[in-house]
């Protein structure tokens, strides 16, 4: 018996339900037990000719029969439908767990690992749940009944089917250390071969260019073989435990029957015990015999309850592995909240919002018009194992109506000062508010460098972040992104399909219908990592003054690498050795030639610039 405390814990949690699924199922059983009785009744009213009791006793059984029919089709809609409450409520918290800040920056973390986790990991705790749970109470309720009974009938036989019973169930108990170790072998060589093939699907044009398609299908071969080794291994000890399950169901029944028969040819007049003792001993192993059919239902969900403990799925609320480490405690729960909205919509958050905590109207908000500076506060991060801290200290207030660049060499940590507004980490020490508020869900859009797109419509695309959007309200966005000519000239306009992963369209086409997703989002926040590396000098023209627009009522931070990224913005910060300063050739102090109109009163609103790292 394999039981997991995890996925018994996960059972107890759909408490009535797993209650249904199981009493049903031991009641379609038991309906095997008045079955027997009837029928060494039949037989024996058959033998010595007694055509009343013959029909009695089949029409009696027919009777059972409907009544198993009734009960086993109960019982299967009401385990489809524990198993989709267990289901959805895994991919849920196991989301929830994968999504937190920490998570999502953990470098040993691997994709492919994360689906097979997701998707077989889960649907194998289904298995378990509704399949090898009612076959486990199968076997305490039934077989020490049935025992009983044949205890009633014959001592001796129940006595010796009953040993033969606790050989097969408890035998295999002897040997469960080394099952969960081949257990746990397989399941890390599976996610292993999984987020090989994932990897190695996505880098094929590398890896063709490259000329490594040869070491990357060595190495998939490699992974296969040993995933093949390893199922072998782990068969050998079920079959292993199949033989010795069979061999105490064999030498039980044939025990009980020996004995039975014996009794009865001793005594000359007990035929109907005789049969009774056969079908009754028979009935003892049934549960014995079901639950080694579940055996691989349940091999499955108990492999991967390690991996989902982990993404803190199923385990009682509190700190585990899932969201604890890295940049501290996630600050993130809209990590969670994006989670529950679907797998899609859960990554298009990345590029349509952050992942803080959500919060509406909070630090100030009255649709896209924000009320209240950014502010990075005394903010020092480092990575997990890494050295030296990436920001050490960072002071900065964004104000609203100031499009800031933040520049500096690679590596000196821009994308990580983005992520910590977008909420994916958390600062170690110092915060990062709007108006004394966490940044919130809804508070920030992202213009992320390389952008991801989803399968789906372009319209599905454009209005993740606002479902709302009317086709007018969608149309100017495109058009203010600069790619408006370009959609409209797609076969299906807004309707067109977009491939996986944007596949059907270029760089820029995808960058700049980030920024529409982006400005049709309506966050107070706009982060935008260098929005025209992908553009021509045209496109890269429109997408800033795009922005330096946008910036007239919001706050908006652009990471730049290139100067045509610096056009229109109020001021220039630079991230150097873990400090935010103002660039040396900062326009602070010339703001106005820069970003003419709208952006000049808010050279007055910057906040006041100290020595240090204080920008
Ligand atoms: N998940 C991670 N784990 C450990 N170190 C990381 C991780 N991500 C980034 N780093 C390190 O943190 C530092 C800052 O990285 P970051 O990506 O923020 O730099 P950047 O300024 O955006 O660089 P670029 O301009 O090249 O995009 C780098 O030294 C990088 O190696």
């Amino acid at each position: 018996m394999m039981i997991s405390p995890l996925l018994l814990r996960v059972a107890a949690r759909e408490r009535n339900a797993s209650a249904l699924t199981v009493g049903l199922q031991v009641a379609a059983t038991a309906t095997f037990l008045p079955q027997a009785w009837f029928l060494a009744a039949g037989l024996t009213a058959m033998v010595s000719g007694d055509t009343a009791t013959l029909l009695r006793s089949a029409g009696a059984i027919l009777g059972l029969v409907l009544v198993r029919g009734l009960l086993t089709w109960s019982q299967a809609r009401a385990a489809a439908r524990l198993g989709s409450a267990v289901r959805v409520r895994l991919r849920d918290e196991a989301l929830t767990g994968a999504l937190v800040p920490s998570a999502l920056h953990d470098a040993r973390r691997r994709d492919g690992a994360l689906r097979a986790t997701l998707v077989d990991g889960v649907d194998g705790v289904d298995t378990y749940v509704t399949r090898y749970l009612p076959a486990v109470a199968q076997v305490l309720i039934l077989i020490p009944l049935v025992v009983a009974l044949l205890f009633a009938v014959h001592p001796v036989a129940a006595a010796a089917a009953g040993l033969a019973a606790v050989v097969a169930v408890l035998a295999p108990l002897l040997w469960r250390k080394v099952l969960v170790r081949r257990s746990s072998t397989h399941w890390d060589t599976y996610e292993g071969l999984g987020s090989d093939l994932l990897e190695s699907l996505r880098g094929m044009t590398t890896l063709r260019v490259l000329g490594e398609t040869g070491v990357a299908r060595a190495r998939i071969t490699e992974r296969s073989d040993a995933l093949h080794r390893a199922t072998v291994r782990v068969m050998r000890t079920s079959l292993f435990d199949t033989a010795i399950i069979d061999l105490a169901v064999q030498g039980g029944t044939l025990a009980a029957v020996v004995l039975a028969t014996t009794d009865a040819l001793a005594s000359g007049d007990r035929p109907a015990t005789a049969y009774l003792v056969l079908l009754l001993s028979g009935e003892v192993f049934r549960p014995v015999r079901d639950l080694a059919r579940a055996w691989h239902a349940g091999y499955l969900g108990t492999s991967a309850a390690p991996a989902l403990a982990a993404l803190g799925a199923g385990v009682p609320p509190g700190p585990h592995p899932g969201g604890g480490s890295g940049g501290g405690e996630p600050s993130a729960a809209g990590a969670g909240s994006a989670a529950r909205t679907g797998t899609g919509s859960a990554s298009a958050a990345g590029d349509a919002s952050s992942a803080g905590a959500s919060g509406d109207s909070r630090g100030g908000r009255t649709g896209s018009r924000a009320t209240a500076d950014l502010v990075i506060e005394g903010v020092t991060f480092g990575y997990p194992g890494a050295g030296r801290a990436v920001l050490r200290d960072v002071h900065a207030t964004f104000p609203v109506g100031t499009v800031t660049a933040v520049v500096g060499p690679s590596g000196a940590g821009k994308s990580t000062l983005l992520d910590l507004v977008l909420g994916h980490l958390a600062p170690g020490t110092g915060r990062v508010h709007r108006g004394g508020l966490p940044v919130g869900a809804d508070d920030v859009a992202l213009v992320a460098q390389r952008p991801v797109l989803f399968e789906g419509s372009l319209r599905e695309n454009l209005t993740v972040g606002r479902p709302a959007a009317t086709d007018a309200e969608i149309r100017d966005a495109c058009a203010a992104a600069g790619v408006l000519d370009e959609v409209l000239a797609l076969p299906d306009g807004l309707d067109t399909r977009v491939a996986t992963a944007g596949s059907t369209l270029s760089g820029g086409q995808r960058q700049r219908i980030a920024l529409a997703r982006a400005i049709l989002s309506e966050r107070p926040v706009l982060l935008a990592d260098e929005p025209t590396s992908a553009l021509d000098p045209a496109a890269a023209r429109t997408v800033t003054r795009t922005l330096a627009r946008l910036g007239a009522d919001r706050v908006v931070v652009v990471v730049a690498h290139r100067p045509e990224s610096l056009d229109g913005v109020s001021r220039v910060l630079e991230l150097h050795d873990g400090a935010l300063r103002p660039a040396p050739d900062s326009p602070g102090t010339d703001v106005a030639r820069r970003n003419p109109a709208p952006v000049g009163e808010t050279a007055a609103t910057a906040a006041p610039l100290s020595p240090g790292s204080h920008a």
